[in-house]
């Protein structure tokens, strides 16, 4: 296959290396060192690493790991989780991403994969392809020497500060047992685990909450960094099973000596920090932007994972040049979600249907951004309805 001149095939175990420093060098980074290599290549999964061929040479290249997505109601869906995407700064614009992604969905599909997932370099790369941004995320910064969370702050156990080391065996079991049904949340395996210490390197530490009856319920990796003076603690991953281990994390990591102020990356835009502070200023929003992209692989399926809200059904037409098996209407309603051929009430593209599907934007937000073409206007404000989810969806892990 090839739009001209190349070929793209699955990749040899052997080639691995070779499209992990593809991808590093695509991504302006240096080649991996034995070691940094050698925590990264659990995650180079057999049958899904693509590598894209000009004269006979690696200059592109793809990969995908076999993972798991929770969708609104607490499913959680088989997902191809989209990563290593380069091209060689020489070999761009002339359509070798586009000759992988197209063999990436047509393998996810095979699969039986209805959704396929990504993080996004740059907004502007992967809407073509159908992927749409499925949730959000934002970054906090708080002055350390004045926040402080309201004594009316769940509380409860305690803190300990681990290094990566001790951390190491107990990260994978306390993670499974955080936040695992809000949409968006997947899961990270060993691999993951090893390609994340590699990707972080040797400077984080690891907080870990126990509850009042010994169990861990919660973690934070964070890093100390000195940048003009300002000493901060960059907090790369917090995630928690309950509120007074969330509270606990950030009284600990708002008490730490020396620090100027803590940066929370990738948290959710529902994490009521304000709401803990005595003062809600002190929790400043630095950043708002995508987190999660979501492909629908397989519209029907993927509509029929997930539960609805209440309600009348609607009928919507989707769109979908780059997978046209999609194309089509589908009348989605609390019962059950299923092709049709009555007339649409909205019209949009299969990229829009993924803001909605995790339920980070209402129907009602993307007509007024143009994205969705209302033709019964009364159709909208049912819409919302159905797509409304209980919980704002969040990814949080890096892949
Ligand atoms: C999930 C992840 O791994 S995210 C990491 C993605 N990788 C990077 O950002 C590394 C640096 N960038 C790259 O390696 C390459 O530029 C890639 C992979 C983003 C794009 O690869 P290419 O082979 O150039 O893409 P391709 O030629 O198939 O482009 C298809 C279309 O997308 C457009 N496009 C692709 N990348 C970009 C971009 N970064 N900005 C704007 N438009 C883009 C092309 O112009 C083209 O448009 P057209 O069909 O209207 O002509």
């Amino acid at each position: 296959m090839g739009v001209t001149g190349h070929q793209v095939r699955p990749l040899a175990e052997s080639e691995f290396r070779e499209a992990h420093d593809l991808f590093r060098r695509a991504l302006l980074l240096r080649s991996s060192k034995d070691e940094e290599w050698e925590q990264s290549v659990g995650r180079y999964e057999p049958g899904r690493v693509l590598g894209a061929f000009v004269d006979g040479a690696l200059a592109g290249t793809a990969m995908a790991t076999t993972n798991v997505v929770a969708v609104p109601g607490g499913r959680r869906l088989p997902v191809g989780a989209v990563t290593g995407v380069g091209v060689r700064a020489d070999r761009t614009r002339r359509g070798l991403l586009t000759s992988l992604m197209r063999a990436q969905l047509d393998d996810a599909r095979r699969r039986g994969e209805a959704v396929a997932m990504l993080h996004a370099s740059e907004a502007v790369i992967y809407e073509r392809f159908g992927y749409g941004v499925a949730s959000r995320s934002r970054t906090v910064e708080l002055d350390r020497r004045r926040a402080a969370l309201r004594a009316s702050a769940p509380v409860g156990g305690q803190v300990r500060v681990l290094d990566q080391d001790e951390a190491a065996p107990i990260l994978s079991a306390l993670y499974q047992r955080c936040d695992q049904d809000r949409p968006g949340q997947i899961g990270r395996d060993d691999a993951w685990w090893a390609g994340q210490r590699s990707w972080l390197g040797d400077g984080v530490m690891v907080a870990v909450h126990t509850d009042g009856d010994g169990l861990d319920d919660g973690f934070a990796l964070y890093e100390a960094k000195n940048d003009k003076d300002v000493s901060s603690l960059q907090v790369h991953d917090l995630k928690t099973a309950n509120a007074a281990a969330a509270t606990q994390l950030w009284r600990f990591l708002l008490g730490v000596d020396l620090v100027d102020r803590v940066v929370g990356r990738n948290r959710p835009l529902d994490e009521p920090l304000e709401w803990w502070l005595t003062d809600r200023r002190q929790c400043q929003v630095t950043g708002v932007g995508d987190d999660l992209w979501l492909r629908l692989v397989d519209v029907l399926e993927a509509l029929r994972a997930r539960t609805f809200g209440p309600g009348d059904p609607v009928v919507i037409e989707v769109r979908d040049e780059f997978l046209p098996h999609n194309d089509g209407r589908y009348q989605v309603g609390p019962d059950g979600v299923d092709r049709c051929s009555d007339e649409p009430q909205l019209v949009l593209e299969v990229a829009v249907l993924a803001a909605l599907y995790l339920g980070d934007q209402t129907a009602s937000g993307l007509v007024a951004g143009g994205r969705i073409e209302a033709r019964d206007p009364a159709a909208v404000a049912a819409a919302d309805r159905l797509f409304a989810a209980a919980e704002t969806p969040w990814c949080g892990t890096n892949f």
